[in-house]
């Protein structure tokens, strides 16, 4: 290190805190490793200066311009019954002339440690590729998938709209923010993994504000809000069409942009009211739960198909007992669980003892494991949205008392649908 916070490598790289003056070097250099093709706008520059105020951000400069950048903040990330501090992780591009050099390693390294010292249970990203975060010791913890629906073909079991149980409005994009964000907080509370939206992210999202994301405000985005009896918003539906036209017949899609729906009510209601479009053959969902309902509701279970099915939030333990008691359970059991970490951050040997009530126990012990895994495969599994057994049956994971692995993965399963969509930490 020289001079606080800062570390020269012998490379003469300077690894140090973002100083204010080089953040338009910052967007920059994201835009570019991203390859997006448009420069960002004064504007978009302002906003992402608004978006990333208090968190940490760390660069890495070579002879004075900024050639890496990483960014962190901490969430309240819900996990199975409840929440764990976590610190999310974000912005992470090396320019393309620096890259393999160690620069990710080195930010990445010093980040998770700051995150352990500060009492972190957890760290948490969206992956750009899969091959990246594992040797960090992250573990995917939740899917996503693409969900299509065949308009044409989708006939649903039953119909709440006209029992009067949710009832349907068109909604203006500047009215949303308001409407849309208790309800995605009331939903993200329950659902392991999900990212925060503040109303900057819906201002963001609904193209009232300019990132530079490319996000168009002259398009059109239908949007529908579902309401139950008590006029209570429980839904909230926005989409583009994407235009098509075969043979002089209609071949538009739906391109769902944010479904998202508080019970069976307004889930089928807002799943119907794609169907029933008019010049619309199909929707298509992307970044949605692969235990989305949505086949459950029709008399064609495969009239609903799912495609593109894949990682999306990767999960690293940081503190072992602080991870595990921050959830529930849904059965009582325990385990000796020995986690290997070659960081040398959350490693160690622990007793988890879950009683009648799904709360959990977790001492260090120096009793034999029954288990024995790698902190990247406690992160994939501690959402309780990936099973364990999988795992297992890759040769991930070492059983020493028979028996024992199942018993932990039926621990820690936890099949609620989480809400995803579209999202960015
Ligand atoms: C949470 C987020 O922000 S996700 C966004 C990630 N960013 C991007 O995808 C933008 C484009 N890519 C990049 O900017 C860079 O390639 C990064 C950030 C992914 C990697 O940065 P680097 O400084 O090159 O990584 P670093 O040199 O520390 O690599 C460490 C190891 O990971 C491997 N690695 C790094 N990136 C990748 C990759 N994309 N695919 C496969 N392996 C990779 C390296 O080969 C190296 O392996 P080794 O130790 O066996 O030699």
């Amino acid at each position: 290190m020289s001079g606080e916070g800062t570390e020269r490598r012998a490379d003469g790289f300077e690894l140090r805190d973002m100083h204010e003056d080089e953040h338009e070097q910052w967007v920059a250099l994201g835009r570019r490793g991203f390859l997006e093709a448009r420069r960002a706008t004064p504007a978009a520059v302002e906003s992402r200066r608004r978006a990333m105020a208090g968190h940490r951000r760390r660069v890495a400069v070579d002879a004075g311009r900024v050639v890496a950048t990483f960014r962190s903040y901490g969430v309240d990330l819900p996990v199975p019954g409840g929440s764990a501090l976590a610190q999310a992780v974000s912005s992470v591009v090396v320019a393309a002339t620096h890259r393999r050099r160690g620069l990710l390693s080195c930010l990445m390294a010093t980040d998770l440690q700051e995150a352990r010292e500060r009492g972190d249970a957890l760290a948490v990203l969206i992956a750009a590729e899969a091959p990246i975060y594992g040797r960090f010791g992250f573990g995917a913890a939740t899917e996503a998938c693409r969900w299509t629906l065949d308009a044409r073909g989708a006939r649903f079991r039953g119909d709440p709209v006209r029992e009067g149980r949710v009832s349907l409005e068109l909604a203006e994009d500047a009215d949303l923010v308001d409407l849309a964000v208790p309800l995605h907080d009331r939903l993200a509370a329950r659902s392991p993994g999900a990212t925060p939206r503040d109303p900057r992210w819906w201002r963001l999202a609904l193209g009232l504000e300019d990132d530079g994301s490319g996000t168009d405000p002259h398009l059109q985005r239908p949007a529908v809000v579902a309401r139950d009896d008590v006029g209570r918003v429980v839904g909230v539906l926005r989409y583009r069409a994407v235009e098509r036209e075969e043979a002089r017949r209609p071949a538009t899609t739906a391109e769902v942009l944010d479904l998202l729906a508080d019970g069976p009510d307004a889930t089928t209601a807002l799943w119907r009211h794609l169907a029933d479009l008019d010049l619309v053959v199909g929707a298509s969902a992307p970044f949605r739960s692969p235990l989305e309902p949505l086949p459950h509701l029709l008399v064609d279970e495969r009239a609903a198909r799912q495609h593109e099915r894949s990682d999306f939030h990767w999960v690293r333990v940081l503190d072992v007992p602080a991870a595990l008691t921050a959830r529930r359970y849904a059965t009582a059991g325990a385990c000796v669980l020995e986690v290997r970490d070659d960081a040398g951050l959350a490693g160690g040997r622990w007793r988890l003892e879950v009683g009648a009530d799904g709360t959990a126990d977790v001492e260090a012990t120096a009793a034999e494991p029954d288990v024995v895994l790698p902190v990247a495969v406690l992160g994939s599994v501690v959402l309780g949205q990936v099973p364990l057994v999988g795992h297992v049956a890759a040769g991930d994971v070492d059983e020493r008392t028979p028996g024992a692995a199942r018993r932990l993965g039926a621990l820690l399963h936890d099949p609620s649908a989480a809400v995803l969509g579209r999202t960015w930490f």
